[in-house]
């Protein structure tokens, strides 16, 4: 007789075998798949009748997927092609919701590991928001102004047909900020013939976007990591932080970090990585990146005492108390989180998506390193995304303060939420497992009430 344990696992086991089978060119896809389908399995132990409901087999199939041929002129006249992508993962508890991502990388086994996570992160913000993510592999580096606003053109004409504000409503992600939003949003309103602000959101604040829309995922991630720390006794105040990336999140991460007391000592970007000594002066940084599209290589010309070092891999060797990697899927293997472990490392927030590999996981878990895991500590972002959805229908405008305070809200009870099903499904202390099953739960009740959808 074979106990609920081992049911459980051999159920996951065939979902994800034939996910194996259909989907093995696709290893970012199985990668996230893998990670969250075996952390379910004390659901599946005590709650047979998910598995009778065959809840999986569903789940981890996209409603949608959409991908299409996106064709623009550059400067110089000649018809550059790419290729764009939106998987519309889950609607079950609300619109399809979730980032576009530019980038070289991208295709559909990125884009679809992304939609999978987002169901269950926006799942976890309490926000009525269903699961998606899409992009294309054009480079925006080194693109003038004209050629990205023709690409997004391109790009929204197509998306247009299955998007809405009730439908599905995108916004940023990597290569997509507040300008390619704003020419995203331009393009879909002429096409329409209507003003509809609810179908993207990351619009400036002039034009229906939220205040702190901006700053809200590298805020939520030091949020969350705050409240982490705070069940050890720990702080941000005189801890030494190493935040990877320059973008928006990792931007935000430091501001946060800083105003809290830590020192952030060093950053990065796509070639390399900074370490300063005295701290990083952030405003050097914000001119380099927000004001000039620079590379963080420049940094040392403003400041003397800094180094600069190419290879991103490398910023994890400096010792630091609390890793935050802001920049990308799997930049921390194994070897790097021994090193960071090795160094004194105490916390790990992730605020990109999938930043570290799973054996990277394991080591910090078997370790006692604290961590949050990017399905939690980076959901403030789309958080305040459902609020700037709130503020467009209700034709409402919240101040900086009002929306920070809702998002430092939400981050906590993400937190609350995490801790305590880890606890209640027999995990205690591991927010990984407690952050998917907290969102899992959610979704699967909608889908067992709705029917066989
Ligand atoms: N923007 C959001 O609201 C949001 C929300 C949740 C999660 N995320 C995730 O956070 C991460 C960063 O997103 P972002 O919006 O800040 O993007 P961004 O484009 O603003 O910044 C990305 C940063 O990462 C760096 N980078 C890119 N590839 C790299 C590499 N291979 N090694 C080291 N650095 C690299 C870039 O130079 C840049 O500094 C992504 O994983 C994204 O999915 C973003």
């Amino acid at each position: 007789m074979r106990d609920s344990k081992q049911i459980a696992t051999s159920y996951i086991d065939k979902v994800f075998n034939n996910l194996k089978e259909h989907h093995g060119h696709e290893p970012e896809f199985l990668q996230a798949a893998k990670e969250i389908l075996y952390s379910l399995t004390p659901v599946f132990e005590k709650k047979p009748e998910y598995m009778k409901a065959s809840l999986l087999e569903r789940i981890v199939e996209p409603e949608r997927v959409v991908k299409f041929r996106v064709s623009w002129e550059d400067d110089s006249g000649k018809i550059q092609v790419n290729r764009g992508y939106r998987v519309q993962f889950s609607s079950a508890i609300g619109p399809y919701k979730g980032g576009l991502r530019f980038h070289p990388s991208v295709n559909e086994s990125i884009v679809k590991f992304l939609g999978f996570e987002q169901i269950f992160k926006n799942s976890l913000t309490g926000q009525p928001i269903g699961g998606a993510k899409g992009g294309a592999d054009f480079d925006p580096k080194g693109k003038s102004d004209a050629e990205i606003m023709r690409f997004c053109q391109a790009f929204m004409t197509e998306l247009h047909k299955y998007i809405g504000p009730d439908v599905d409503v995108p916004a940023g992600d990597i290569g997509v900020g507040s300008r390619e939003i704003g020419f995203l949003f331009g393009q879909y309103n002429r096409i329409r013939g209507a003003y509809e602000p609810g179908v993207i959101t990351g619009k400036l604040p002039r034009f229906g976007g939220s205040l702190a829309r901006k700053e809200a995922t590298g805020y939520g991630t030091v949020y969350f990591v705050q409240e982490m720390l705070k069940e050890k006794g720990l702080t941000f105040e005189d801890a030494s932080v190493v935040v990877s990336g320059t973008g928006n999140v990792s931007t935000y991460a430091i501001e946060k970090a800083q105003q809290l007391g830590a020192k952030v000592i060093a950053c990065s970007d796509s070639d390399g990585y900074i370490f300063d000594p005295d701290g990083i002066d952030l405003s050097v940084v914000k001119d380099i990146k927000e004001m000039r599209s620079g590379r963080i290589k420049e940094y040392v010309d403003s400041r003397p005492n800094a180094t600069y070092k190419e290879s991103c891999k490398g910023i994890w060797s400096i010792p630091c108390d609390i890793a935050l990697p802001c920049a990308t899927q799997n930049e921390i293997d194994e070897e790097s989180a021994k090193l960071l472990i090795e160094n004194g490392l105490k916390a790990v927030g992730e605020g990109a998506n999938m930043p570290s590999t799973l054996q990277a996981i394991q080591a910090f878990l078997a370790n006692d390193i604290l961590f949050a895991p990017a399905k939690a500590a980076n959901a403030g972002g789309v958080a305040v995304s459902a609020l700037e959805m709130a503020q467009n229908s209700m034709r409402i405008f919240w101040t900086f303060e009002e929306v920070d305070e809702k998002l430092h809200d939400i981050m906590k009870s993400i937190y609350e939420n995490s801790k305590n099903a880890a606890k209640e499904f027999g995990h205690d202390g591991n927010l990984l497992i407690g952050a998917n099953i907290a969102g899992f739960l959610k979704v699967a009740d909608a889908m067992i009430a709705q029917g066989i959808i």
